[in-house]
């Protein structure tokens, strides 16, 4: 079978690092942390000095660090966050404490065992005065005997529902003192004699978490591609039952329902992708701007990167779960590969920001636009969110015709999202008017507010999703692709159709004439399956999976897989005749009586 060319590229070394920090263990390994959350904190938080006496050593793994934020108390709300980091003046250190059990930092990727050093954020008192929380860089464990030093507590805080191989820890601090300079320096900063200078921007200091938040979103596309790989190619092979009777069992890819539950995560997939790219480029200007002064990208690249984590990571999640449900009993065994790839996908859904409060961080932003709306303002040239201003058709524009370039989706997500957004604002203000106080007022629509925010994401991914599609010029390849341009589009024009429906903006029939083009496109892309799965090039060694090995020989592998089963070792267990078996004989022995 000819494989299409491939059509998926990892295009710059940070992404590529992400990636590689998941394949080479899908479910996580030591360096970690150290990678994907240290060394971007010195490269954005360290100052010059630091920078050179920390970063050579950690590229060069001459430590190992994590990142110490959350506690067993706090995750999501930084500003209660209990560690104390309280400056000496005396002798110029700071020092680290766990004032309660709560403060106890938990969670921490590689800091149960593994990792030396650590990025802590902890509250900053000066002068008497507490500044918020603050990143230190801290040793914890001797280099040599690696045994935890003075003051430190450290360990592992158990099994957890999936990514085993990562040491999660837990930290405490028993006034534990640490160089003034050990004080990531580069934004806010601690004279020799304790005056606190702030930064220019107080949340210069969450960009590592920024960071992951956008290679979430590549990392939810690596998912979804995987999994469809392994469903579409498992479909491909799995025969059973007949659609026309007598004509021989068929591939169970060749069922509508099989094509319908696969296929949008083949295209979410896709779409996660491309929109991955997009926002790591973002990020990637964006600390180049702030390196020369310029942050005013920073806000948009925090709306943007939350709201595109919490959707992508949601919808993998619920993918993984479909592509699994779609291979039968084989999709629920260990051999699937299923159960490792959804164990780690969704823990995305929670670490780097609670999906509902990054749901909400982007809200922020977005009922700041639209309260320049209501006031009036005029757009300010940003592509991410200027549709909101714009007055789109006050009726949908999906037909039967061939919507060459989408125009009538895209105005249709634009105006659910324009919608959403300005409806939620006007009932912010209308419950401030009848006396609720704003926050009161806030988590009275946060429901809402969340809502407007997947609408907006919804059409950033769509509006992204074809504009990369048009710029491929490789004509075999794009007609492939539009194809799962068209099925991803009306599938979310039918996922989010009660909003469409709600103000009678499109109708019963156009709604028709979206899932019309679903099955459509289900039918395009069928014989085109599993040269698109190919065409990825994923390695049987990262797919983990006997179901989606790429020879399709899964029946001899599953029987394989199966008899290497430690279970298998021998015929007979050990416990067999020490339980069951004398179970049994003492049954029988009381029946002849
Ligand atoms: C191959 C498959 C791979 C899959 C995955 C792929 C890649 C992933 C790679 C690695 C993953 C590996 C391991 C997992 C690592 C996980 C690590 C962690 O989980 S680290 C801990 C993460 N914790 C959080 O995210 C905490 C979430 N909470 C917050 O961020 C904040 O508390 C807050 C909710 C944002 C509120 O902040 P705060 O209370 O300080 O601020 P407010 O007073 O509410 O004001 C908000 C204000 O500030 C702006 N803002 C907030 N954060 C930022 C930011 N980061 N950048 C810029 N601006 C920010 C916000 O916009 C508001 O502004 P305004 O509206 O103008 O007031
Ligand atoms: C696999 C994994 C790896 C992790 N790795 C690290 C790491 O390396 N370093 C690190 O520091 N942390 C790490 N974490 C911790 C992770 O960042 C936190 O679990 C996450 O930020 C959520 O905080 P929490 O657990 O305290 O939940 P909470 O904040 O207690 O949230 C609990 C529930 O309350 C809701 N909620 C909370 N606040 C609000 C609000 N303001 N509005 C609406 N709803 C709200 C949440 O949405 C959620 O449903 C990891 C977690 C996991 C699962």
């Amino acid at each position: 079978m000819e494989h299409a060319p491939k059509a998926i590229d990892v295009t710059n070394d940070v992404e590529m690092r992400t990636f590689n920090f998941f394949t080479m263990g899908i479910d996580g390994h030591p360096l970690g942390l150290h990678l994907d959350m240290a060394i971007p904190t010195i490269l954005n938080n360290a100052d010059e000095e630091q920078q050179k006496d920390w970063l050579p050593k950690a590229a060069n793994r001459e430590f190992i660090a994590t990142y110490a934020q959350t506690e067993m108390g706090h995750g999501t709300n930084l500003k209660k966050l209990e560690t104390t980091a309280t400056y000496d003046p005396k002798t110029q250190e700071f020092v680290l404490n766990s004032p309660t059990i709560t403060s106890t930092k938990w969670w921490p990727g590689n800091l149960g065992k593994s990792s030396n050093y650590a990025v802590v954020m902890a509250q900053l008192y000066t002068q008497g005065k507490c500044h918020g929380a603050h990143p230190f860089f801290v040793q914890l464990r001797d280099l040599n005997t690696h045994k935890p030093l003075k003051g430190i507590t450290v360990g592992d805080i158990g099994p957890k529902f999936g990514m085993n191989t990562v040491d999660n820890g837990f930290l405490q601090f028993d006034h534990v003192r640490t160089p003034r300079r050990s004080m990531f320096m580069k934004h806010a900063k601690v004279l020799p004699d304790g005056r606190y200078v702030p930064p220019v921007h107080d949340k210069l200091n969450y960009s590592a978490m920024v960071f992951i938040r956008a290679a979430i979103v590549s990392g939810m596309a690596y998912h979804l591609l995987v999994t469809s790989t392994i469903a579409v190619r498992y479909s491909a092979i799995r025969r059973q039952g007949e659609i026309t009777p007598g004509a021989g069992e068929v591939k169970v890819l060749d069922y509508q329902t099989q094509q319908h539950r696969i296929f949008p995560q083949l295209a979410r997939g896709l779409a996660f992708r491309l929109s991955g790219q997009y926002i790591m480029k973002l990020y990637t200007q964006t600390m180049d701007d702030i390196r020369n002064g310029d942050i005013s990208a920073v806000p948009d690249l925090h709306a943007l990167s939350c709201g595109l984590k919490a959707v992508t990571t949601h919808h993998a999640a619920l993918g993984l779960e479909q592509c699994r449900m779609a291979c039968g009993g084989h999709g629920y065994s260990q051999a699937s590969g299923f159960p490792l790839h959804y164990s780690v996908a969704v823990g995305a859904c929670t670490y780097e920001g609670e999906n509902m409060v990054m749901l909400l961080q982007t809200a922020r932003h977005l009922m700041k636009i639209a309260k320049a709306i209501r006031a009036g303002q005029s757009p300010k040239s940003n592509k991410i969110v200027d549709y909101l201003f714009h007055k789109g058709p006050p009726k949908c524009l999906i037909d039967q015709a061939y919507d060459t370039n989408y125009r009538n989706v895209l105005e249709s997500f634009e105006h659910l999202a324009r919608r959403q957004t300005l409806e939620v604002y006007d009932k912010l203000v209308q419950l401030q008017q009848q006396g609720r106080n704003y926050e009161q007022a806030w988590n009275d629509c946060a429901v809402e507010l969340c809502k407007a925010t997947r609408a907006h994401v919804r059409t950033f991914l769509a509006r992204t999703f074809v504009e990369e599609i048009d710029k491929i010029s490789d004509l075999s390849i794009k007609s492939v692709l539009q194809d799962l341009l068209q099925l991803y589009l009306y599938y979310e024009v039918t996922e989010c159709a009660t909003g469409l429906l709600e103000d009678g903006f499109m109708t019963g029939q156009q709604h028709k004439y979206a899932k019309k083009k679903i099955y459509e496109a289900l039918e395009k892309i069928r014989p085109n399956a599993v040269s698109i799965v190919d065409s990825f090039d994923f390695q049987d060694r990262e797919l983990h999976s006997v179901l989606g090995r790429r020879d399709g020989n899964v029946y001899e592998n599953l029987l394989k897989w199966a008899q290497s089963s430690p279970l298998n070792k021998t015929d007979v267990l050990p416990f067999h005749h020490k339980y069951l078996g004398k179970m049994m004989e003492e049954a029988r022995q009381r029946s002849k009586i």
